[in-house]
């Protein structure tokens, strides 16, 4: 059954590329619920099917069998009309690990609000203009960075810019896709802390992809394990990484050479310049 309070419901959710010899299962029969004001983590090393998993539950991939339904909408059928994908969009946006997947290098910051505020929003001009400021305000972007193109930013300033991009539109859900992978930990640490800042303002879910468990720990309550395709463990983040009852898991956490994700604050005290 699913509550008000559940973002995402999914059952039995596969995915079988190709046919024949060349047949490869992606994702076997996912099955796993997600509530609001709890964040989710799906980890799993490369090849593991986050990706495909994630872009089953946006709507983007077709399930080969099960269903995913998204804050009440059922996300495996296409929507076919533009007023069913603007509706897609306004319960779901993904940021990438390269924000160019959701950028054009060239074209200025303040344009590309412009843009997906004048597609989602039927304010009017000067209520625009507004909201471009508030949101670039949102994520810390100058004045000076808003009238550049992302190609003359740092990675980091570009990751603000596709968070901005995904919030112009007041999702329900953002889908991080190792949205901090590509960022140095310095610049890693400011980019989550703004992803906290903004879920505090906004009240929007995140479903997290990453392989980086300090990362998930950070910023998750509840966490998915996969293991080519399937789920091999999941529950309370915390609980998950502190006493992992599956093996693969074991060897995920243990693969990480400082187990710094244990210590509480860390990426915290990295931004603030105080950990040495
Ligand atoms: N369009 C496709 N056609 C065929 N195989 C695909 C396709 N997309 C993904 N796969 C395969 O499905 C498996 C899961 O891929 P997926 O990208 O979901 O993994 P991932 O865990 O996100 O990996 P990474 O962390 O490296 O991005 C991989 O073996 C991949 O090669």
């Amino acid at each position: 059954m699913v509550h008000d309070d559940t973002v995402i419901s999914a059952n039995g959710l596969r995915k079988v590329f190709g046919r024949g010899r060349s047949e490869h299962v992606a994702v076997h029969g996912a099955s796993f619920t997600m509530t609001r004001g709890r964040n989710l983590g799906i980890v799993g090393e490369s090849g593991s099917g986050k990706s495909t998993l994630a872009r089953m539950i946006m709507g983007l991939e077709r399930p080969t069998a099960g269903d995913v339904v998204v804050c009440g909408s059922d996300m495996t059928r296409p929507a076919h009309s533009r007023s069913a994908r603007r509706e897609r969009a306004k319960l779901t946006q993904m940021v990438y690990q390269d924000p160019f997947g959701s950028l054009d290098p060239r074209q200025p910051v303040e344009s590309v609000l412009r843009e997906v505020l004048s597609i989602h929003d039927s304010g009017d001009r000067s209520a625009r203009e507004l909201r471009i400021a508030e949101l670039c305000d949102l994520v810390g972007l100058t004045v000076a960075q808003r009238s550049r193109s992302p190609r003359d930013l740092s990675g980091g300033q570009r990751q603000r810019v596709a968070i901005a991009r995904a919030l112009a539109v007041e999702p329900r859900l953002i889908v991080l896709d190792e949205a901090v992978a590509a960022l140095d930990i310095s610049i890693q640490a400011q980019i989550l802390n703004l992803l906290t800042d903004v879920q505090d303002a906004t009240g929007t879910d995140y479903l997290l992809i990453s392989h980086d468990l300090a990362v998930v720990s950070h910023l998750t309550q509840d966490v998915i394990v996969l293991r080519q395709g399937e789920i091999v463990e999941q529950g309370e983040t915390r609980v998950v990484l502190e006493e992992p009852q599956h093996r693969y898991t074991r060897v995920l956490r243990d693969s990480i050479p400082s187990q710094r994700w244990r210590e509480p604050g860390v990426l915290e005290r990295i931004a603030l310049g105080s950990d040495g």
